[in-house]
């Protein structure tokens, strides 16, 4: 089956470049100036300077012809999905959509999946998630992910369209448990990056791993995930890699935080919002989703992070 990724940033150029191996593959910029870059210079030197793009791989900026492939790989922002789907939600009706992405949409609450169902309810929606940096992939590092596809059958298929020599992909029809995986282990590494760059050293940082992995299993077990899905790849799997990693960038967001120092407002930083929607929800339907909230408070300047580590020390004792 032909493929094309839509989205251009780290990600979809990584993986991109993993499938290429397999056969050929669109790579969907919007901006044509880039895609014209991309395409001669055979680099994304915006996102990915160190890859070279296999001759495999054709870039453009036109949607049609990026359309044209059964298998989308959807790799924008969480918070750019959305619009991104309903700019072309003609011709990708008919599609195999399969988000790449991790969050929690604020205005809504959803993750990506129901996001891609609501906004092309004809298309088949899958989601790839787990651990795995974007550099790790292009330069053909072992890396392994969850392939989340309510269908069993189509499941089966893009499992395997999308494994190649170095992505080996699991399967799970639990599309929610893998969304919020992803999704809510963005919200920890920024927490676990904040306690290190503040110096409280790395038992606090097991600390929020561990209490972050309840939260996490709380949530996602209260929206019907399976628990198993939190013990995976796209859960704990996750959440190991981001929060002990300077290679994420959520985590980097966290420890600039915790160290006052600036940060890129044009890097790409899931956690932020998707802590936001998180303590939105929490509020609204009165969960208790503690680092979440808290994480959500520092990450948009409302605590510093002093204040927010002693603020979860200082809760009431309880029952692990
Ligand atoms: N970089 C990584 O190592 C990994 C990233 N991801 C996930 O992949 C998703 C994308 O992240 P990255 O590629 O790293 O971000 P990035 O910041 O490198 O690239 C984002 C790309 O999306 C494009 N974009 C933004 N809005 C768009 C729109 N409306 N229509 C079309 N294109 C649009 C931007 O132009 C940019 O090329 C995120 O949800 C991230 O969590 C998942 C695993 C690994
Ligand atoms: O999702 C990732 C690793 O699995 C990438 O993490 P960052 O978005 O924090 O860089």
């Amino acid at each position: 089956m032909s493929v094309s990724v839509l989205g251009s940033g780290a990600f979809g150029t990584a993986l991109a470049i993993s499938l290429a191996g397999k056969g050929p593959v669109t790579l969907w910029a919007r901006d044509p100036e880039q895609a014209q870059m991309m395409q001669n210079h055979r680099v994304n030197s915006a996102r990915l300077p160190n890859a070279p793009l296999p001759k495999a791989i054709t870039v453009t900026s036109d949607a049609d012809l990026a359309a044209e492939s059964e298998i989308i790989l959807l790799s924008v922002p969480m918070q750019k999905l959305r619009s991104a789907l309903c700019a072309h939600s003609a011709t990708l009706r008919d599609k195999t959509l399969v988000a790449c992405c991790k969050g929690i949409e604020l205005t809504s609450g959803l993750g990506p999946v129901s996001v891609i169902r609501e906004t092309v309810p004809e298309a088949r929606a899958a989601l790839l998630t787990g651990p795995s940096f974007a550099n790790d992939i292009a330069r053909g590092l072992p890396t392994a992910l969850t392939l989340a596809c309510a269908d069993d059958a189509i499941g089966r298929d893009l499992q395997h369209e999308l494994s190649t020599t170095n992505l080996r992909l699991y399967r799970t029809a639990d599309t929610i448990g893998a969304e919020l995986g992803g999704a809510l282990k963005n919200v920890m590494a920024i927490g676990c990056g904040a306690c290190i760059g503040e110096g409280m050293g790395e038992s606090a940082r097991a600390a929020l791993m561990t209490r972050g992995f309840a939260e996490m299993q709380r949530f996602a077990l209260m929206r019907g995930a399976r628990p198993e899905t939190l013990m995976g790849l796209s859960g704990m799997g996750d959440l190991v890699l981001t929060c002990c990693s300077e290679l994420s960038r959520n985590y980097r967001f966290g420890l600039s935080l915790g160290r006052q120092d600036a940060f890129d407002t044009n890097t790409t930083v899931e956690g932020v919002a998707t802590a936001k929607a998180l303590a939105k929800i929490a509020k609204a339907e009165d969960l208790d989703m503690p680092i979440s909230t808290i994480v959500s408070e520092i990450s948009t300047g409302k605590c510093s992070v002093g204040e927010a580590m002693r603020w979860l020390l200082n809760r009431p004792l309880k029952e692990e």
